[in-house]
C-alpha cells in the first residue's frame, strides 16, 4: 500500500503525491498546533527538513520514526529549545515560532523529556510547589509592607491543595515527602506529568514518555493519559515502542530523515511499506 493511500483512510489528504506534501495537506479542522515546513539545520546536517503537520485539539497523537529521524528537533523547535532555520508553529492560534520555552509553557504548550527533570535533592511535594506559573514568591518588601504577604500564603496554601490533588491523580501521594532522587525511573516519569500538570496546559509534549518504565507503572501512566485527554487535554507523544503507539493513539506521524513519510490512523499507518523499509534501515524511495 502506498503512503498516500495509508493517509486517504485518515482524515482527508488529497492529491496523489505521497510523503511530506501529503502530509501537509490533511486538513485538521481543529488544529490546536500547527507546524509549517520547519526547517532545522546542524552544520551540514539537515535534521528536520520542510516539515509540516497539525495535532488536533484533544487527540493522543504519536510522533514516531527510526533513530536519527528528527523527532527531537521537531520537538525542540516547537517547544522552543532550538530556534528553527526556517518554517513556522502556531499554538492555538499564536504564531509561536522562536518564542523562548518559559514563555511557551505559559502559552500552555508544556513538555516532558525523555530523563526527567525533576529537582533531586527536594521533596515530591516540593518540586510540585516549584512547577506552577505566575507564582507571587517571596519578596522581603511583603515581609514589612502590612497585608502584603497574606496573598503569598493564601496563593502557597492553593498550590499545596493543588499539588496534592495532583499527586492523588497520578497515585504518587505517599511518595510527597520522599527526595525525588530516591524515586523510581517510572515514579519519575509519573512526577515528571505531575508537574507539567501543575503548570495548567492545553496540551503535553511527552518524550519518551515510558523509558524505562515498569508495565506496571507504564498501565498507570496510559491510564492517566487517556483520563487527562477525556478532560480536553491533547498529547503529542514520542515513543519508541511502536506497539504502544499504535495502541493509545488515534493518529501516527511517521518522520524518517527530517521529513513526514506518512501520517494517519494506526492501522494505516502501520501497513505503509515505506514505513516498515523506514524502520527496517532500508532506503525509501
Ligand atoms: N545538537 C545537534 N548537533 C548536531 N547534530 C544534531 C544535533 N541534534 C540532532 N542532530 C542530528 O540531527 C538528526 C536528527 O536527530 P534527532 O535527535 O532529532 O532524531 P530523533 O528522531 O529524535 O532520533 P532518536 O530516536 O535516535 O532520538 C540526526 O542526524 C542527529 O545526529
Amino acid at each position: 500500500m502506498s503512503s498516500t493511500e495509508s493517509s486517504d483512510s485518515d482524515q482527508g489528504v488529497t492529491g496523489d503525491e505521497s510523503t511530506d506534501e501529503a502530509a501537509s495537506d490533511r486538513q485538521v479542522e481543529n488544529a490546536v498546533l500547527e507546524v509549517s515546513n520547519l526547517h532545522k539545520r546542524f552544520g551540514g546536517i539537515v535534521a528536520v527538513d520542510d516539515t509540516s503537520f497539525s495535532v488536533e485539539r484533544g487527540s493522543i497523537t504519536g510522533l514516531i520514526g527510526p533513530n536519527g529521524a528528527g523527532k527531537s528537533t521537531t520537538f525542540n523547535c516547537i517547544t522552543g529549545v532550538y530556534q528553527p532555520d526556517g518554517g513556522a508553529v502556531t499554538f492555538d492560534g499564536d504564531d509561536v515560532t522562536g518564542w523562548e520555552p518559559p514563555r511557551i509553557a505559559n502559552r500552555g504548550l508544556v513538555r516532558t523529556f525523555q530523563i526527567a527533570r525533576e529537582f533531586p535533592e527536594m521533596t515530591v511535594l516540593e518540586n510540585m510547589m516549584l512547577a506552577p506559573k505566575n507564582q507571587l514568591g517571596e519578596h522581603l518588601w511583603r515581609s514589612v509592607l502590612p497585608g502584603a504577604r497574606s496573598g503569598v500564603v493564601e496563593q502557597e496554601r492553593e498550590l499545596r491543595d493543588r499539588a496534592w490533588e495532583t499527586l492523588e491523580f497520578f497515585e504518587i501521594d505517599h511518595l510527597a515527602e520522599e527526595y525525588a532522587m530516591n524515586l523510581s525511573g517510572g515514579q519519575r516519569k509519573l512526577l515528571d506529568l505531575a508537574r507539567a500538570l501543575q503548570t495548567d496546559p492545553e496540551m503535553l509534549m511527552l518524550d519518551e514518555p515510558m523509558a524505562g518504565v515498569n508495565p506496571t507503572l507504564e498501565e498507570k501512566i496510559l491510564d492517566r493519559i487517556h483520563a487527562l485527554r477525556e478532560d480536553g487535554y491533547t498529547f503529542l507523544i514520542v515513543e519508541h515502542d511502536m506497539d504502544l503507539i499504535m495502541e493509545h493513539c488515534e493518529h501516527v506521524i511517521v518522520m524518517h530523515q527530517g521529513r513526514v513519510l506518512d501520517e494517519g490512523a494506526p492501522e494505516a499507518v502501520q501497513s505503509n511499506e515505506q514505513v516498515i523499509e523506514a524502520y527496517l534501515g532500508g532506503e525509501v524511495e
